[in-house]
């Protein structure tokens, strides 16, 4: 669903062959383009991204939903979108992959986890670095004792450029700094900050009964009212631990573009640390630094496709997972259940509610309304 700029790296990486990336029990298959534009942009996307030309080209979103090929639906519209095009879906009957931030409040993100338990559909978020096998290893790490017991995590994802006039670069309209289609760093970067402090912090707890955090947020606002600089403490005073996750559209993470200025992720347990390099949304590298002295460096480059011209973003692992839960009968992946997407996206609300940051109601509502533009779209 929709045909833009997640649509085309995930789709590509849909068409890569598994077995490259050693995946054997999987297959994946586009038997459906939904552009909400026009048929024509559907057909132009399947064009560009070499898909099969056996795959229908629809140009509403209600036409993709009531296809009875289509077993799993893929959603990679705008945040502001995600709670109405996930609803129609899951009202539809179909299972739901739909993009990070799962939607603009915690409240549509409950609304819709209640709606896929009731008609018995799979619902996952798209946050693709939980399904790398990097963020797989740190956590076996955690797990395995390797860093002690870990009592805090810094993450930063920040992209942007400062043009020295107050402004940053991106234009007024723009998804990311547009309210309308909720913009602001929370949603869009600094979920996948908070994504390293929750499989660190949260999702590592034992028990069913997980604890929470408390939220403290700092936000500076950018002139159009969404968020530009935001810094989030997450406190679990049961666990004794904190988690610090920090994003800005001003700066980016990596001043150099190579990441020469250090991690952007830090672990730090009672016996150890654990860093990773690269962007925190795809790290490529963990460092493993332990108080005995010793040290371990690996790299986790992302597979390529030499038949696909050498394609491979790192999204087809989430996609397997997909498959692999549909096969097996799974309504929610253990990677990220539904409960945890919940806890997430209740820090971001806490913190763009301490922010003062405010979304229009068209996009914060919970009402369902499937005739909406949000649904209809934008010709
Ligand atoms: N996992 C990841 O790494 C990434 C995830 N994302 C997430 O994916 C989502 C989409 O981002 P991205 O692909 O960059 O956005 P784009 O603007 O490139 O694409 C969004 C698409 O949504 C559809 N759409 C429907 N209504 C609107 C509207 N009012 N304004 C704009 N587009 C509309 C359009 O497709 P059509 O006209 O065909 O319906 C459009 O091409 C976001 O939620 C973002 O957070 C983004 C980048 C990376
Ligand atoms: O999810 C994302 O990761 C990559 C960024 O470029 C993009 O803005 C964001 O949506």
């Amino acid at each position: 669903m929709a045909t833009g700029w997640i649509a085309e790296h995930f789709s590509k990486d849909l068409l890569a062959d598994p077995a490259v990336r050693g995946a054997h029990d999987v297959r994946h298959e586009i038997v459906a383009v939904a552009s909400s534009t026009s048929a024509e942009r559907a057909a132009t996307f399947i064009k560009k991204i070499d898909g099969p030309p056996s795959a229908a080209a629809y140009g509403s979103y209600q036409e993709l939903v009531a296809d009875p090929n289509v077993d799993i639906i893929h959603i990679g519209t705008p945040h502001s979108h995600h709670f109405q095009n996930a609803m129609l879906a899951i009202e539809a009957g179909k299972n739901v992959l739909c993009e990070k931030p799962l939607t603009v409040t915690a409240s549509q993100t409950r609304k819709l986890v209640e709606a896929a338990r009731s008609k018995g559909v799979f619902f996952l978020e798209a946050v693709w670095t939980r399904y790398f096998p990097i963020s797989i290893k740190v956590r076996e790490l955690i797990q395995s004792g390797a860093i002690g017991t870990p009592y805090r995590t810094y993450a930063d994802l920040s992209l942007g450029k400062d043009l020295g006039n107050g402004k940053i670069d991106f234009e007024d309209s723009h998804r990311l700094v547009s309210l309308d289609l909720a913009g602001g760093c929370i949603l869009d970067l600094g979920v996948y900050a908070l994504t390293w402090v929750f499989q660190t912090l949260y999702h590592l707890q034992e028990g069913d009964k997980k604890e929470a955090p408390t939220v403290v947020a700092a936000v500076n606002k950018y002139h159009t009212g969404a968020d530009e600089m935001s810094t989030i403490i997450c406190q679990f005073p049961k666990h004794k631990s904190m988690g610090i996750a920090t994003t800005t559209l001003r700066l980016p993470s990596d001043i150099d573009g190579r990441h020469s200025n250090g991690p952007s992720v830090r672990i730090q347990g009672s016996k150890g640390e654990i860093h990773l390099f690269g962007h925190a949304y795809a790290p490529h590298e963990y460092r493993l630094i332990k108080s005995d002295g010793s040290t371990e460096r690996v790299e986790y480059p992302i597979p390529k496709d030499p038949k696909r011209g050498g394609w491979g973003h790192g999204m087809f692992w989430e996609a397997d997972e997909c498959v692999r839960c549909l096969r097996d009968g799974r309504k929610e992946s253990a990677i990220l259940p539904w409960a945890e997407s919940i806890a997430i996206m209740e820090v971001m609300d806490a913190a763009l509610k301490q922010g003062d940051v405010e979304y229009p109601e068209l996009i914060t509502s919970d009402t369902f309304d499937s005739n909406g533009h949000l649904n209809t779209g934008r010709k």
